[in-house]
């Protein structure tokens, strides 16, 4: 089992996560730079936050474009793991791999803490290791997490159980107070909170462990 995680220019979370997954979960792990073409020998990939491109017309909206995302799609389609944190959403939302869009948080500030987080759906390859109505503390630091949809686009996402993470506290403002949906398909999971951010005992927080275990025991087909 191997994990990829994507560098943009600017990201600036792609470090944690390289951490998180070698250091804390004793797993394989790459760097992949933001023009590679070639991915497949990855089993996850991970979207990390930061600033990618400088963040410039919108979060995540020239990564997009990247020639890793082709790469990404592809991966996805193939049922293959994606996870984005923050920045890393924010781009799997532009590139049309997550509904809804990541807007100014409402009070038009940068939000930095550590949020309260539900777990609404625990039936998933991100949240296996979880339960449901299980409330994880996880790090929050984001200007643009505010998550909006059309309706029609809101209500698919409770049917299919796609809403997998809310805020008890919901501070940007984001509808239904999504924190982190799943495509229809389960295999893409976007979340604006930071669990890479949360699995070392000496940061005082490990909640964030569990998603990346959840990962790791469904690609060990034990979920
Ligand atoms: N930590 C992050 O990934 C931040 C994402 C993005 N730059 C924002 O401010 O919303």
């Amino acid at each position: 089992m191997k994990f990829g995680v994507i560098v943009f220019p600017a990201s600036n979370c792609d470090l944690d996560s390289y951490y998180a997954i070698k250091d804390m979960m004793g797993e394989k792990v790459d760097y992949i730079w933001h023009e590679e073409e070639k991915i497949e020998e990855y089993d996850g990939i991970i979207i990390p936050g930061g600033f990618s491109y400088g963040d410039y017309l919108r979060c995540g909206a020239v990564a997009q474009f990247s020639k890793v995302m082709e790469a990404v799609k592809a991966h996805a389609e193939k049922g293959k793991l994606v996870i984005g944190i923050c920045n890393g959403f924010q781009i799997l939302t532009e590139a049309g791999l997550l509904p809804g869009a990541l807007v100014r948080n409402k009070n038009l500030k940068f939000i930095c803490g550590t949020a309260q987080l539900n777990v609404e759906n625990n039936d998933t390859a991100f949240t296996n290791k979880l339960t449901e109505g299980e409330t994880l503390r996880i790090p929050v630091a984001h200007g643009e997490g505010n998550y909006v949809a059309q309706d029609e686009v809101l209500q698919k996402l409770k049917n299919n159980r796609q809403i997998v993470l809310t805020y008890r506290d919901n501070k940007n403002g984001s509808m239904e107070d999504i924190a982190g949906i799943v495509n229809e398909q389960g295999n893409v999971l976007g979340m604006m909170p930071h669990p890479e951010r949360a699995c070392d005992p000496i940061l005082g927080n490990t909640d964030g462990r569990k998603i990346f275990e959840s990962m790791i025991a469904y690609l060990k087909g034990g979920r």
